[in-house]
């Protein structure tokens, strides 16, 4: 488990990291969601022991990192641009990541970039920049270690690759002790792979839930209630978190469980009345925007 307390960063006037309170439980798939600078790198460089925090405390099953090479053995950190050695292949870099991780597979990249129909033996530079991120994401992978950090790793993957990688940690999850934590300016890009997903914003935590947690408890509908008097007594009862008319159909986002919700619409005669499933993305908003923080604009 990783556990970050008050944990601050700055560079010069630059609140990089601003107050981290997060918890990353053991074999879950924690997504952390930000914006462009919003601090995922920095957290993810700190978490990882490559730099040293100004203020707070990071605990990596109950050890700080920093400084601590047996800890970071337990890591392997996928930075948003990968370096490999000059005119090195995928084998070098992983004979050379073997070093260093005591469970590195070898053996297992050399499968899984068959597999994939990456050459092991192709000098990385003459890849492209999806073959690059993917040789990459293997080599993390293949390290055995506890914990996998992936920063932007998606980006530049097409969609089948995409899946593959996904699939492929998900496989390594229910597998053997392994918690991945993904770094993404795309919710959308975590919604369908992680457990857990933290939102950074300007260096702050702005929301920590769990996935499925928060759809089993925000919900979309759509109704029409043809007595004002019964629209009116509808909206008191429910929680809502956004609400719009146009014409006479509402559109609700509510808060609370989905049957109950739906028991207190039927009750007032609607026309018409309907759940719709809502995204990662638009629960993000909602949860944000009762936090008086107006985000919509960062995810469109
Ligand atoms: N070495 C550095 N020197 C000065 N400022 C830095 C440094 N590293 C990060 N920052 C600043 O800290 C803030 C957070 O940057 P960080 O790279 O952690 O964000 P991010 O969420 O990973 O962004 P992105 O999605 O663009 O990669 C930004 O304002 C950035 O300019």
């Amino acid at each position: 488990m990783i556990k970050t307390e008050n944990l601050c960063k700055s560079f010069g006037d630059i609140k990089a990291v601003n107050n981290v309170s997060l918890t990353i439980t053991d074999n879950s798939i924690f997504g952390l969601a930000g914006t462009n600078g919003a601090g995922k790198s920095t957290l993810l460089r700190m978490l990882s022991g490559v730099l040293k925090q100004d203020s707070g405390k990071i605990a990596v099953d109950g050890s700080e990192v920093y400084e601590n090479p047996q800890k970071k053995s337990d890591i392997f950190f996928l930075p948003d641009t990968a370096y490999f050695f000059q005119n090195s292949t995928m084998l070098d870099m992983a004979k050379y990541f073997a070093i260093y991780y005591p469970r590195y597979d070898v053996g297992r990249l050399e499968k899984l970039a068959d597999n994939l129909g990456l050459e092991k033996k192709r000098k990385i530079s003459t890849f492209s920049k999806g073959m690059k991120r993917q040789a990459s994401m293997l080599l993390g992978i293949c390290a055995g270690t506890k914990y996998l950090f992936c920063d932007e790793t998606f980006d530049g993957l097409d969609p089948v690759m995409r899946q593959a990688a996904k699939s492929l940690l998900a496989y390594e999850v229910s597998e053997r002790e392994f918690t991945p934590v993904i770094a993404s300016h795309n919710l959308r890009e975590l919604e369908d792979i992680c457990d857990h997903v933290g939102l950074l914003h300007r260096g702050g935590v702005l929301l920590s839930k769990d996935v499925e947690e928060m759809k089993l408890h925000i919900h979309k509908v759509q109704c029409v209630i043809p007595d004002t008097k019964d629209e009116e007594t509808l909206l008191s009862e429910l929680d809502i978190m956004q609400y719009e008319k146009r014409l006479s159909l509402l559109t609700m986002v509510v808060r609370g469980e989905r049957e109950e919700i739906m028991a207190k619409i039927q009750k007032r005669n609607p026309l018409f009345a309907e759940a719709i499933p809502l995204t990662l993305e638009e629960i993000f908003i909602s949860e944000t925007e009762v936090a008086g923080y107006d985000i919509k604009k960062l995810f469109i």
